[in-house]
């Protein structure tokens, strides 16, 4: 089975930059200048993104409704203390306020995973992202050595911890959504003997949109869905992230202090077999506030197989899409961006079961 490095080895990411400094810039330079962007997201909402208290008895089923409706919902009482949110926002806020020379000393190879460096997406569009990130799969001690030789090991606790608190946070979430679609622990063999899905992969991606001098005209982060089965995203006070949804457009993402928002990821798409569609979001940035959020982005253990599973399939409901693991699936995603989940499809959609990439295609305008 290749390794997601031997994955990316044949779709790396190569983007001409010169070293944007965000900061010392007065002016957007023309290729970070996007046009057709339509940054008025619908100002009186009617709706806005469902927000789930996990102490709820009904949990389950309001998940299972935002996942339907909108592949996306927040969660309050989650149970991550709000220390360990403040502490990963600081090294976040820690490495991204490095000089551009120390953070170019861990950045990503085209071909890596993980690293300081633009967003794997950016080389599927014409413009460059008002955006820096940093990718951690696995342990970030050799890039933490070189970023703080002497301070180390306090960053690499915090992410540690960080990682090991949403692993469990994932896996609860997991079992409510499943729980949602009629399954259960006992269908889901890789979930573990307890299903604390101990053995699923994540990666952990710190994100940072600088204060932008036109906001109008830039992009933090271009729309995507995430290649993941859930992704937990921890945004700082700054509002930015949008969702699309049908028939509404844009919708802005009210961050909620220490609140957590929960986005369905492509590989859910295919193992609820297009009943939990992954939700299409971007990010817009700022003139007066930098923008962090971290991202946990938690798919299947590596040699697992994800496909529509057998309680969702009926000679009335088709299997929509091929069985897939998480690496292949980054790989297709590598390849085909936005038409990716197309890419891995058995047959065409029928009624309601759609495909949201496709749906959005025509709706998306950039560059
Ligand atoms: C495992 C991964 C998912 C991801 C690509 C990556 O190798 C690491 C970062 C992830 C991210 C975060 C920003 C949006 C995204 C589309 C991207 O370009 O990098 C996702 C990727 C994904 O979910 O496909
Ligand atoms: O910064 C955000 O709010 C979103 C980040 C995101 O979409 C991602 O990391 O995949
Ligand atoms: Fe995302």
């Amino acid at each position: 089975m290749p390794s997601l490095s031997e994955v990316y080895r044949t779709h790396p990411v190569h983007v001409q930059h010169k070293d944007p400094d965000f900061n010392s810039l007065q002016e957007l330079p023309e290729s970070y200048t996007w046009t057709h962007l339509d940054t008025n997201s619908n100002c009186v909402m009617k709706e806005s993104v469902p927000v789930i208290d996990l102490n709820d008895p009904n949990a389950s089923k309001l998940i299972g409704h935002a996942c339907k409706t909108w592949g996306v919902y927040q969660v309050v009482n989650h149970g991550i203390p709000t220390r360990l949110l403040d502490e990963i926002q600081w090294v976040g806020q820690s490495l991204f306020s490095l000089p551009s020379h120390q953070k170019h000393k861990v950045a990503r190879s085209p071909d890596g995973v993980a690293g300081y460096g633009l967003a794997r997406l950016s080389s599927f569009f014409p413009k460059l992202m008002w955006y820096e990130g940093f990718t951690i799969a696995g342990s970030p001690l050799e890039h933490f050595h070189q970023l703080w030789p002497q301070n180390y090991s306090k960053h690499c606790d915090i992410v540690m911890q960080y990682d090991e608190t949403m692993k469990n946070l994932a896996g609860k979430l997991m079992w409510l959504m499943l729980d949602s679609l009629g399954i259960t622990k006992e269908d889901i063999k890789w979930g573990g003997s307890k299903g604390q899905f101990k053995k699923a992969s994540a990666v952990l991606q710190l994100n940072s949109y600088p204060i932008c001098p036109d906001p109008d005209r830039a992009m933090g982060l271009a729309p995507h869905t995430d290649s993941t089965l859930l992704t937990i995203l921890y945004q700082n006070n700054i509002s930015g992230l949008q969702v699309h949804k049908e028939g509404l457009g844009w919708v802005t993402v009210q961050p909620l202090s220490h609140g957590l928002v929960i986005n369905v990821g492509d590989l859910l798409h295919i193992l609820s077999n297009g009943l939990y569609p992954s939700v299409l979001h971007r990010v817009l940035v700022n003139r007066t506030r930098q923008r962090l959020s971290v991202a946990y982005l938690c798919g299947p253990p590596s040699n697992v197989e994800i496909c529509p599973h057998a309680k969702l399939v009926s000679p009335s409901q088709p299997p929509l899409y091929r069985s897939v693991t998480w690496n292949e699936y980054l790989g297709a995603k590598a390849k085909h961006f936005d038409k990716a989940l197309s890419s891995v499809r058995l047959c065409s959609p029928i009624n309601e079961l759609f495909d949201v990439s496709e749906a959005h295609k025509n709706s998306v305008q950039v560059g």
